[in-house]
């Protein structure tokens, strides 16, 4: 390949004649697996008796065959007259296991369809029924399920019923599901199931997330499940960047965003190596393939040179041009959508209010608040300056309120999240940078104080508040400006369950460039008092 052409987007194919062993080990790979004893199994909900049956049959299956087997080997002995019996005890064997394999397909369609879980690809592995099959099928190690029970977490959700087997099986994944339905632990148990033990051998995964505070809290999810077992999970900061010699750094897990991991590449001396890389994920993928984060992440993925890497690709959207990559860069990769594709999470309550215009929207705002504060909160404005202005009018209300975005130093929005977190603030200002995968526990209400540049945009502010099932509310102002990709936003309320006005319903729909308009500041003072 030419030096600088971009790896993701050329339409590269799999090599499958180059990597015929490695092919061969995927398939060869065994699902279920019998020896895995757990003490604690009894905490998950028993749903998977219907797991265990299809291991009991497998191994009925296996029986079967030895049988067969000794009749063949009875045939030598016997001559030539016992080989008709050989075929029928063939042919029957054959149909049993078509009529195993029929029954375990319709068992797990009817899985996906109670859990809205739809799949592509070639021999998708079966959902999971309960966590404890992790044991049953897979050899789960114990303290891994035991950190499930500490986490609180009795059954898996939609996504990781399905995409825990498949990316278990060696296979590599692009998924879509609802923000706050547990992504992050779908991509991470596995990771840690495949990784076993910690090992000096250089960088074994990497996970890469777009925004420090996306990457750092993912860190500290994987050191909680990873809880009990010495994996060395680390996370690129500005400090490992400058003080660290790569070429000497154990580490199992590297959780980074591109641009920093991308300088890493590129150092002169001492500079990381990704050849070895056995697990590669892009969160929030859709997000490091647009163009401010292509480049960076593209050089990760091609320096992430392993020939059987298994790659996946997780995010609450998928448009069209990200599965396209997918197809195109991976191999015999398995799709996995769950809910319907332009969705947002089902448990948020979304509303639209015309505010009229700036000055209204701040008055709709401080009236909300009069009426009914119902921390913690956030609200996303579309720029820097707007969200210091906006910090600028509410910090002298009698209201805890708080402000990040990208101007302000690594400690400085460190301080601002630990605040949030902590209660000390109850309400977040936020431009984007705070938009996607951060899961602040229990934020009740997201308030689109500026109208989202886009679907996607939209579906991942909301999806700050309704997490892990629980209710959320999500307010959306618009203004004149706005209305044109009201259309838009009713597209995604309608996929999600919500009631939409028929008026927004006949609404012409409109091609959604990047929306941006010129606000006027957001400002009580009268016009002739502003700087
Ligand atoms: N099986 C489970 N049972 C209960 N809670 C869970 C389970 N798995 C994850 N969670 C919790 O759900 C919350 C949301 O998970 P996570 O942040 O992974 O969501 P996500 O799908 O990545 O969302 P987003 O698209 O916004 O990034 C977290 O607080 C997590 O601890």
């Amino acid at each position: 390949m030419e030096k600088d052409t971009s790896f993701l987007l050329t339409g590269i194919k799999f090599n499958k004649k180059r990597f015929a062993g490695d092919f061969a080990r995927f398939k060869k790979r065994k699902q279920s697996n019998d020896d895995g004893s757990v003490d604690d199994l009894s905490y998950f909900k028993r749903e998977d008796t219907e797991a265990e049956n299809v291991v009991v049959s497998v191994n009925k299956k296996r029986k079967r065959k030895t049988k067969a087997e000794r009749v063949e080997g009875f045939s030598v002995f016997k001559g030539s007259d016992s080989v008709p019996v050989v075929i029928n005890e063939a042919t029957e064997q054959e149909e049993n296991n078509q009529k195993e394999l029929n029954r375990q397909n319709e068992r797990d369609l009817r899985l996906r369809k109670k859990y809205g879980i739809h799949v592509s690809g070639n021999n998708v592995p079966s959902p999971l029924q309960g966590f404890a099959e992790l044991s049953t099928r897979y050899g789960c190690e114990s303290y891994l399920l035991h950190n499930l029970v500490k986490l609180g977490f009795k059954e898996p959700t939609p996504i990781q019923r399905q995409a825990i087997p498949v990316l278990l099986s060696g296979r590599e994944c692009f998924a879509k599901a609802p923000t706050g339905s547990g992504k992050t632990l779908a991509f991470v148990y596995p990771m840690l199931m495949k990784l076993k033990q910690p090992s000096k051998d250089g960088i074994r995964a990497v996970i890469l997330c777009h925004t420090r505070e996306l990457a750092a809290q993912t860190t500290r999810e994987c050191k909680k499940m990873a809880k009990g077992n010495k994996f060395r999970i680390k996370l690129m900061t500005k400090e490992l960047m400058r003080n660290t010699d790569f070429t000497k750094l154990p580490c199992d897990i590297l959780v980074s965003t591109p641009r920093r991991l991308q300088l890493c590449i590129c150092k002169k001396k001492k500079k990381i190596d990704l050849s070895r890389v056995e697990y590669l994920v892009l969160d929030e993928s859709d997000k490091l393939f647009e163009r401010s984060l292509l480049e960076q992440t593209d050089s990760v993925v091609k320096a992430c040179s392993n020939p059987s890497i298994i790659r996946s690709l997780f995010s609450a959207t998928l448009p069209d041009f990200v599965e396209d990559v997918a197809r195109t860069v991976m191999h015999d990769a398995v799709r996995v959508i769950v809910g319907d594709k332009n969705a947002a999470s089902e448990s948020i309550k979304q509303k639209l209010i015309f505010a009229g215009s700036e000055e209204g929207k701040l008055l709709a705002l401080r009236q909300s608040f009069a009426e009914s504060l119902n921390p913690p909160m956030l609200i996303f404005v579309q720029s820097i300056e707007r969200a210091e202005e906006l910090y600028g009018e509410l910090k002298f209300d009698s209201i805890r309120v708080g402000v990040i975005h990208s101007n302000l130093s690594q400690e400085q929005r460190e301080n601002v999240i630990d605040d949030f977190r902590a209660g000390k603030t109850w309400v977040l200002i936020a431009t984007d940078v705070l938009g996607r995968g951060m899961d602040f526990k229990g934020v009740k209400c997201v308030i689109n104080y500026d109208f989202p540049d886009c679907a996607a945009s939209y579906i991942h502010r909301i999806g700050r508040s309704g997490r892990a099932g629980r209710i959320g509310e999500a307010i959306t102002f618009y203004t004149e400006d706005d209305i044109p990709y009201l259309r838009n936003i009713a597209n995604v309320m309608i996929a999600s369950g919500c009631e939409v006005p028929s008026w927004l319903i006949d609404m012409p729909k409109k091609k959604w460039k990047k929306h941006y308009p010129r606000r006027e500041s957001i400002s009580t003072k009268p016009k002739d008092q502003e700087e």
